[in-house]
């Protein structure tokens, strides 16, 4: 007997470049794990981010900044193994590309080799051309990320809006133009007027991802765990929860207990 098998066609940087051009959004998650790749990719959303956000969502760190480029390793090689479809873009984490272009390199290359990640994502701009230029030059897609960029959260002290400021919009735009002609193949936008993103997105080939960054970009990125409800506390205006799965999965595992303790669980049939 013959199964029907899904066809998968593989998104690449190529597409995704395609889409924008053909004014198909782009849909991104992220995930640090193989079953909840597997739900993600099955999906059918387009890329998957292996995010440095792991450092809060998956180890309980408040910031992005412990979390290590093995640690990045072991989340991004158990996602790939899930996925048939999506694009995956593992974040290089804090520590692991801002000292020279050498180690940033060495980093990316050590994210490609041994997890089998498609793409790497840095925060920055002008700060950091040379390093994606090294990067690029390897033969590495590399997805950028300006706006609020985490690693530097103790810059700032606040995960506010970013660009609000004439001087600071000015900069952001230019960054992005900046990394498009360096090669890069998309950029994330996080928590900046909508106003200034559209513009951004309308300046550029290459295409703009938001988080927080309004309806005139060229696809969204969440973290998964946020629309469904498992994170609590992270409430920012951005979000669109789809469900609160912390109360589902609460009363669930509630009932487990009530059936152990009550001598419910298992009856015979769950039993040899
Ligand atoms: N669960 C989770 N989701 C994320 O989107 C996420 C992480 N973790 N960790 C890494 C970064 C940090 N990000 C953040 C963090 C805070 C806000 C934010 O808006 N925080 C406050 C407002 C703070 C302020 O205005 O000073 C909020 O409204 O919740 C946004 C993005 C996005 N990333
Ligand atoms: C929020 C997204 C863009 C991210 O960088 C992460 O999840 O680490
Ligand atoms: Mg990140």
């Amino acid at each position: 007997m013959s199964v029907a098998k899904k066809e998968y066609k593989r998104v690449t940087v190529k597409s995704l470049i395609e889409m924008k051009r053909n004014g198909e959004r782009i849909s991104m998650l992220t995930s640090y794990d193989f079953s909840m790749a597997k739900i993600v990719d099955d999906a059918n959303v387009d890329v998957i981010l292996v995010g440095d956000s792991a450092s809060n969502v998956m180890a309980g760190h408040e910031t992005t900044l412990p979390i290590t480029l093995d640690q990045m390793i072991y989340h991004a090689s158990s996602v790939i193994r899930a996925v048939k479809r999506a694009l995956v873009v593992v974040d290089i984490p804090f520590g692991s590309y801002q000292s020279d272009p050498k180690e940033a390199l060495r980093s990316a290359i050590r994210i490609m080799k041994e997890s089998g990640a498609h793409a790497v994502k840095v925060e920055g701009g002008m700060e950091i051309k040379e390093s994606v230029k090294r990067i690029l030059n390897a033969g590495i897609p590399v997805m950028g990320h300006l706006g609020l960029t985490p690693q530097s959260i103790y810059k700032f002290g606040t995960y506010t809006v970013r660009a609000k400021e004439e001087e600071e919009a000015q900069k952001l735009l230019d960054d992005a133009k900046l990394l498009e002609k360096l090669g890069c193949f998309a950029i994330v936008l996080e928590k900046i007027p909508a106003e200034l993103a559209k513009k951004v997105a309308e300046s550029i080939h290459i295409p703009v991802i938001g988080i927080g960054a309004g309806n005139g970009v060229d696809g969204q990125v969440l973290v998964v765990h946020d629309l469904l409800g498992i994170t609590q506390e992270f409430n920012p205006r951005f979000l669109r929860r789809y469900m609160n799965l912390y109360e589902e999965m609460g009363n669930a595992i509630s009932r487990y207990v009530v059936d152990v303790k009550s001598r419910d669980f298992p009856n015979e049939d769950e039993q040899y």
